[in-house]
């Protein structure tokens, strides 16, 4: 589904992601972990041909991402939805207008009944209404992972999704993940949190990547 082959990035300097080469399988469970400015976002980056690789191949949907022109690119990212770090919304725009921007501003309908469900889904039904200032970070973060699941996207990209939840919170976040997996959605989380993963391995048969010294490999069964 997305494969790195040989892959390397830099921003200009030096290499911050070096000899990349692995695969992301439809519906599987990948976390990304790596100390912070280690290149986790700027991973995610290349599995949805935001930046492109320095070197080697990025292939995603069977597709070569340097081959793409723009269109094929737009055609692209629709299937794949990302939950970025900062989580940003329309401030002025109340939360199911927001939630269903990635539909309208591709010029589809938003189906009245599917965004009650994937509001109840997410525990937001009471917020539909509410503008983004208003609410907390949990609020938020779900907000989120709905506005990038509403077009059904094939995969999932994460940055960070509970960075700023308390723990209860941030297993409620990842059990939507897991189920959104299970309906066979392919996930990559990008996090810190170790009792994360060992929390979502005890739900699901997530493999944990590892970013150390400009490599990402695999980690061991031991985290
Ligand atoms: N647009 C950019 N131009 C130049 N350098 C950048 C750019 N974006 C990121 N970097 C640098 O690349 C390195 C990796 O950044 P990245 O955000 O990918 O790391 P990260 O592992 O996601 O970090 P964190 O865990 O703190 O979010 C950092 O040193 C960062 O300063």
């Amino acid at each position: 589904m997305i494969a790195f082959d040989n892959v390397a990035y830099s921003y200009g300097g030096g290499e911050l992601l070096s000899e990349v080469s692995l695969r992301l399988t439809p519906g599987s469970f990948h976390f990304l972990t790596g100390p912070s400015g280690s290149g986790k976002s700027t991973f995610l980056k290349l599995c949805y041909g935001e930046l492109l690789p320095t070197v080697g191949t990025v292939t995603i949907f069977d597709r070569e991402v340097h081959g793409l022109d723009r269109d094929e690119v737009a055609r692209m990212r629709r299937r794949i939805g990302v939950v970025h770090q900062d989580c940003r919304f329309l401030d002025h725009l109340p939360l199911a207008t927001n939630v269903t921007l990635p539909l309208t501003v591709t010029g589809r309908e938003s189906n009245t009944q599917d965004l009650s469900d994937l509001m109840a889904w997410v525990g937001l039904s009471q917020l539909a209404d509410a503008l983004p200032p208003s609410l907390s970070g949990g609020e938020r973060q779900r907000a989120a992972v709905a506005r990038a699941i509403i077009t059904s996207p094939d995969v999932l990209l994460a940055d960070e999704p509970t960075g700023n939840l308390d723990w209860e919170m941030s297993l409620r976040l990842l059990k939507l993940l897991v189920e959104l997996n299970r309906m066979g959605t392919t996930i990559l989380i990008a996090t810190h949190d170790l009792n994360l993963i060992r929390s979502a391995k005890q739900q699901v048969a997530a493999r944990v990547l590892r970013i150390s010294n400009r490599r990402i490999q695999l980690a061991g069964a031991d985290l």
